[in-house]
């Protein structure tokens, strides 16, 4: 579903990715993880389209997509959920939800019916609040939702979209252990319908969602596995030494 190939991003002096290399299966989760600046979301932003490589290559779904404009990756599949919230805390979620596939799938609606009374966007967006475990809180306004549901809420407004690959910039960031919990059982749901590169920090979660992980370190990934290769890894458990906190 996803190729990256021997990628390379400069700032200034600073080589933040470095030949990097890595492959994301259809279906499959794939976690990057690695200590503080090793890159990750550098990664992300080129996967996206906000940054360009200097160098490399980028397939998603057979299609050479390195210097397609960020929208035009995400009309072809391509998912992206924000580290940063999103939404608009004065709507309810239903309407976040909405907005983000009126968004996506442009202005083919009548201008002069209420668009949100739609039902092409109100049952869609029913259907991805449940996939997050919101569908009970769809007429409530965000400024009213916790945190971690307004978290859900911001997956919810990727999963409308019909996403191929789902990007997933450290979605349990600022979450309760309870909120986090609640994440991983979503991502667990989802596992296996679509293909889904996460970064994350949380190596409980890591652990136990990720079918294969990639360890960068200095912009490169040192190394890709299964969560028992990962862990058993000499090579892994070396680069997060001087992090004891991450070891794994
Ligand atoms: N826009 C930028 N301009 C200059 N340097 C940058 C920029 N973005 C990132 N960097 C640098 O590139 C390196 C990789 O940063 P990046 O944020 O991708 O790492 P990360 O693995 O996501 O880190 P963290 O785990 O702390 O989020 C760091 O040294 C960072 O300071």
């Amino acid at each position: 579903m996803l190729k990256v190939e021997h990628l390379v991003k400069h700032f200034g002096g600073l080589k933040a990715t470095d030949d990097l290399s890595l492959e994301v299966y259809p279906g499959e989760l794939h976690a990057v993880i690695g200590p503080n600046g090793a890159g990750k979301t550098t990664l992300i932003h080129q996967l996206s389209g906000e940054y360009f490589p200097d160098s490399g290559r980028i397939i998603f779904d057979g299609m050479d997509i390195t210097r397609k404009k960020a929208h035009s990756r995400a009309l072809s599949g391509l998912g992206r959920s924000y580290q940063i919230s999103s939404v608009f805390m004065e709507f309810s979620a239903i309407q976040n939800v909405m907005m983000a596939l009126l968004a996506h799938s442009g202005h083919s609606f009548r201008f002069w019916h209420p668009v949100l009374k739609e039902r092409r966007l109100l049952e869609p967006a029913m259907a991805s609040l449940e996939q997050v475990g919101l569908g009970s809180m769809a007429d409530q306004t965000v400024a009213n939702m916790a945190h971690g549901q307004r978290r859900q809420l911001e997956l919810a407004m990727v999963l409308v979209t019909q996403p191929k690959l789902l990007l997933l910039d450290e979605p349990m960031a600022g979450m309760s252990q309870l909120e986090s919990e609640r994440v991983i059982e979503i991502l667990a749901s989802l596992k296996g319908r679509y293909a889904i590169l996460l970064v994350e920090h949380d190596m409980d979660a890591v652990f136990a969602l990720a079918d294969r992980i990639s360890v960068l370190v200095y912009g490169h990934a040192i190394a890709t596995g299964t969560p028992e290769e990962i862990r058993s890894s000499a090579l892994v458990r070396e680069a997060y030494l001087g992090d004891p906190e991450d070891v794994v």
